[in-house]
């Protein structure tokens, strides 16, 4: 049987994917959409408490074009926390101004490719900050889910640790040269989601991403093993900006 990699879990991750009802938001009065958009800011103020008390972190994003408005990323200790959190804010008025679009359920998670002998990693702060990340509330965000290939003699699975190592070193090098620019969350969803991981990307200007992602369409790790699902792309929304956007 081949080897597979260790990996090392985190943090528990939602990506929550909302349309907002216009149409619902508009016939509201006024006075409704004011005790929606307060019970919106209670829970930005809980997230902040919680991510303050280094037991998880949220960022809230639009997304731009038509799969979704607006995105909840949420990283929590255990599952329990995210479903307690879905269910919460499922229960609040500004939630029936929206319609669900899309969901993701992961775990943030390194895999040993390239680590370092010795010691235990979970004694290692570098390590748990990985793991545990305060989400960068950079001005954009990139979200897709992705596959490793199993198909005919394109099976990263069926690649020996060496030769996968080998490759993940150049993946690695390549994302290093976007540090600075381009922060990276990899959640593991073998088990949890239709696809094996989510790609999360952070950066204050959009277009790294492109260039980063086009420059690992040519690494063989994506060349010829990945897969991907849809591609959401956005902007951060903090309180004013989303009262901003829900203005009419
Ligand atoms: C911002 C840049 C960046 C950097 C620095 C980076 C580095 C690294 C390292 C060092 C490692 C291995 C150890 C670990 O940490 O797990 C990984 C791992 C991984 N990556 Fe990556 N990646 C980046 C960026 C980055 C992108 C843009 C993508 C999407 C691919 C694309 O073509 O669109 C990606 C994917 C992944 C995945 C799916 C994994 C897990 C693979 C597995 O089989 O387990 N990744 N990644």
């Amino acid at each position: 049987m081949n080897e597979a990699a260790l990996t090392l879990e985190g943090w528990y991750a939602l990506h929550d994917f909302r349309k907002l009802d216009w149409s619902k938001w508009r016939l509201a009065s006024a006075a409704e959409r004011t005790d929606a958009l307060n019970e919106l800011q209670a829970f930005y103020s809980e997230w902040l408490e919680v991510e303050n008390n280094k037991q998880g972190s949220s960022a809230v994003y639009s997304i731009v074009g038509q799969k979704a408005d607006i995105v909840f990323m949420h990283l929590r200790e255990s599952l329990q926390d995210l479903n307690e959190l879905e269910t919460a804010f499922n229960k609040t008025s500004f939630a029936s101004y929206t319609i669900p679009a899309y969901s993701y359920v992961s775990v943030v998670e390194l895999s040993n490719y390239l680590a370092k002998e010795g010691g235990d990693p979970m004694e290692n702060p570098h390590v748990v900050a990985r793991l545990k990340p305060v989400l960068p509330k950079a001005d954009h965000i990139c979200f897709y889910p992705m596959n490793k290939r199993r198909d005919g003699e394109d099976n990263w699975f069926m690649l020996s640790m060496d030769e996968r190592k080998k490759l993940m070193l150049s993946h690695g090098l390549i994302g290093r040269s976007y540090a600075g620019k381009v922060r990276q969350i990899i959640t593991g969803s073998v088990g949890f989601d239709n696809w094996e991981w989510g790609v999360t990307l952070f950066a204050d200007d959009a277009l790294q991403f492109k260039k980063l992602i086009y420059e690992m369409r040519f690494d063989e790790v994506s060349a010829r093993y990945a897969e991907f699902g849809d591609f959401y792309v956005g902007n951060i929304l903090d309180i004013d900006k989303l009262e901003q956007l829900l203005r009419i």
